[in-house]
Formats: C-alpha cells, sequence, structure tokens
C-alpha cells in the first residue's frame, strides 16, 4: 500500500487586468500571481474505485463527486496514461471555498502531482501543465507557485522574480462569490465601454523584483473589484476597515469575496488582522505571506 501526501498554497492575483470577453466566453488576463502560505494537502491512495473526502471548517461546501477538481485531474492523468483511476483522494482544506483565492485549483494541481508520483507515469512538467490549463485557468499556477504573470485566460505562466516576503491579511466573507458570475458582471458594467488590451504593470513587477510592500501597494489592481463590490456591495466595510487598520492597500482577492491587505511586516499584519477581526465586517481573518513554493510532495512512499 503507498500513499502519497502534496501541499498546495493559495493565491493573490496582485494585478488583475481583464480584456473584453473573447468569443469562447473566457476572458484575455493579465494577471499577476502571488503563492501565499495557506494550504491544502491532497492525500491519494490505491483504492477499488475513485473516492473524494474532504475534512476542514468548510469542508460541507466541496463537492465529493467527480465534478470536484481533484477527482478530474486524476481521471485527466489516468485516461493520458491508459489507466483507471481507482484511488482515494483525500483533500484537508485549509483555503477557503469559493474566496478567489484558488482553491479548488490548488486541490486540481495537489492531486495531479500526487497520482503523478503514485503512478511513476514520467510525465514531463510541460504534460502536468498541459493538463493543469485543461482544468482550468488557475491550476497551472497552483502547479507552480511563486509569482508568475498569466496570459491567455491566465494559463500562459512566465515566473516572476520577487525580491523579499510580503505580508498579507486575509478577511473571509460570509458567503462565496461565483467566478462566472462576477466575470458576467464584469461583462454588464463594461457594455459599451472600450476595454483596453490587458498588460502588466511595470511598476508592479518593479516592486515584486525590489521585494518592496510601499510600492507594490501603490501598483496593485483589480479589474474584477467593481464587478465583486456590485454583487456583494457589504465588501467596501472590509476594504475600509483594513485600511483604517493600518494595512498598505487592501484589494479583492481575484473574483472575491476574500479581501487581501498588505503589511509592512509580520508585526504590522498581525494588528491588522486584530483590527479586522474586531470590526465585525468579515467571517474569519487569516495572517500569510508570500510568496510560496507551488505544489510539493511532502510525504510519497
Ligand atoms: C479570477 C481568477 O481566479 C483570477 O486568477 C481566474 O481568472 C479564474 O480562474 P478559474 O477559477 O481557474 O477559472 P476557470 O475554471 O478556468 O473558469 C471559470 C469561469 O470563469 C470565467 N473566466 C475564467 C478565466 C478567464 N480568463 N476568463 C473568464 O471569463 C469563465 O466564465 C469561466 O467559465
Ligand atoms: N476541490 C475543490 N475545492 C473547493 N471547491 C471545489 C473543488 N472542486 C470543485 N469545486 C467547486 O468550485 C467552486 C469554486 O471553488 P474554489 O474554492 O475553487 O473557488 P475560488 O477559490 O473562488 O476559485 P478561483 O480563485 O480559482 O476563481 C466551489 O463552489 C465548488 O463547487
Amino acid at each position: 500500500m503507498s500513499v502519497v501526501t502534496v501541499r498546495v498554497p493559495a493565491k493573490v492575483n496582485v494585478q488583475l487586468a481583464v480584456g473584453a470577453a473573447r468569443p469562447d466566453g473566457f476572458h484575455d488576463l493579465a494577471n499577476v500571481f502571488l503563492a501565499v502560505g495557506l494550504h491544502d494537502e491532497v492525500t491519494v491512495t490505491p483504492a477499488d474505485a475513485l473516492r473524494v473526502t474532504c475534512e476542514g471548517p468548510e469542508a460541507a461546501q466541496v463537492p465529493l463527486d467527480r465534478g470536484n477538481l481533484a477527482a478530474r485531474a486524476a481521471i485527466a492523468l489516468a485516461e493520458r496514461y491508459g489507466r483507471t483511476p481507482d484511488v482515494h483522494l483525500h483533500i484537508a482544506k485549509d483555503i477557503p471555498v469559493a474566496g478567489g483565492m484558488a482553491g479548488g485549483s490548488a486541490d486540481g494541481a495537489g492531486a495531479l502531482l500526487a497520482c503523478d508520483a503514485l503512478w511513476g507515469t514520467g510525465a514531463s512538467r510541460e504534460e502536468l501543465l498541459e493538463i493543469c490549463a485543461e482544468l482550468g485557468s488557475d491550476v497551472p499556477f497552483s502547479l507552480v507557485g511563486g509569482a508568475a504573470l498569466g496570459v491567455g485566460r491566465g494559463e500562459q505562466l512566465t515566473a516572476l522574480e520577487v525580491g523579499g516576503i510580503f505580508h498579507w491579511v486575509f478577511a473571509m466573507a460570509g458567503r462565496g462569490l461565483s467566478t462566472p458570475a462576477v466575470f458576467r458582471e464584469f461583462d454588464r458594467l463594461a457594455e459599451g465601454l472600450d476595454i483596453p488590451e490587458p498588460v502588466a504593470s511595470r511598476e508592479l513587477l518593479d516592486a515584486l523584483a525590489k521585494g518592496d510592500p510601499d510600492a507594490l501597494a501603490a501598483a496593485v489592481s483589480n479589474d474584477l473589484q467593481p464587478a465583486a463590490l456590485s454583487l456583494f456591495p457589504e465588501l467596501a466595510d472590509t476594504l475600509a476597515a483594513g485600511e483604517t487598520a493600518g494595512a498598505l492597500t487592501g484589494l479583492v482577492s481575484g473574483s472575491g469575496p476574500t479581501t487581501a491587505f498588505l503589511a509592512r511586516d509580520a508585526a504590522a499584519a498581525e494588528r491588522i488582522a486584530e483590527a479586522l477581526r474586531a470590526s465585525g465586517t468579515c467571517r474569519s481573518v487569516r495572517t500569510a505571506s508570500g510568496p510560496a513554493p507551488g505544489a510539493t510532495v511532502v510525504s510519497a512512499p
């Protein structure tokens, strides 16, 4: 009997520039991802048939059928290598569900790497990244971690240099937001407007390379934020509470509704977290720093 466990980080989008809707319904992006130290762990064990279980405070919201991204990853890898995906996938979930932090994508990348190690397929990194891109736009980044610019629908990655550790506070909201619904709201708000091609900000890339939190705070942006706020107006109160508490900046993480606050250092992050907890404007608060490594095998036979 063998068992493989893979640890996978969450992400925050420090820049999310969104272009007009494409004919296939997706949007071209300039998506600057930063992996942060909140993790899910996916453990894979041989079994008689494919089975998914999940533990963690939000486990009840995670689908356990073949729609789970971890199950889809196992099926995709098995198909490619002409075998059956007879495994038990267990997810220890710490990344908020439907929070805009790529929790499902993390489980997809984690299951892929875990099954690959268990089955010894010998798949190349490129092949694994190709399967990730088929599973979802955020999944390739969950595999590679660190910091990267994603173009196309976000799946075509270039690794970015990061010159320091950035300290973040994440405020989890009382309910989730659906990613497709937020993109649809973006389209509605963009109606009649001329949407420019999405491009990465030079100032932002320089701030990351220098590891300079003040410069990063001045350069972050999220084109999905107005859409997320339109669907979830109370997020404005959370953003205001974080900024009042001394965050260098606050923004919606990806499609939301998690809000992310950049702090100057770890002590400031703890102070901001305490103030956010006391503000009553969010369900829970976590601190985490980044960049964090991508999907990593932490225990294997
Ligand atoms: C908002 C982000 O999390 C930012 O990193 C991602 O763009 C979303 O990535 P994801 O959750 O992996 O998204 P996918 O599973 O690929 O797509 C879900 C849905 O989001 C919308 N979508 C996603 C990515 C993209 N570039 N354009 C889109 O319009 C589409 O409606 C799509 O059907
Ligand atoms: N392993 C999984 N974990 C969580 N949700 C999953 C998983 N697999 C499929 N889902 C489905 O995907 C939906 C979105 O969940 P997820 O946690 O990935 O959102 P998200 O963090 O907002 O994603 P992203 O930041 O990539 O847009 C959930 O509501 C759930 O129905």
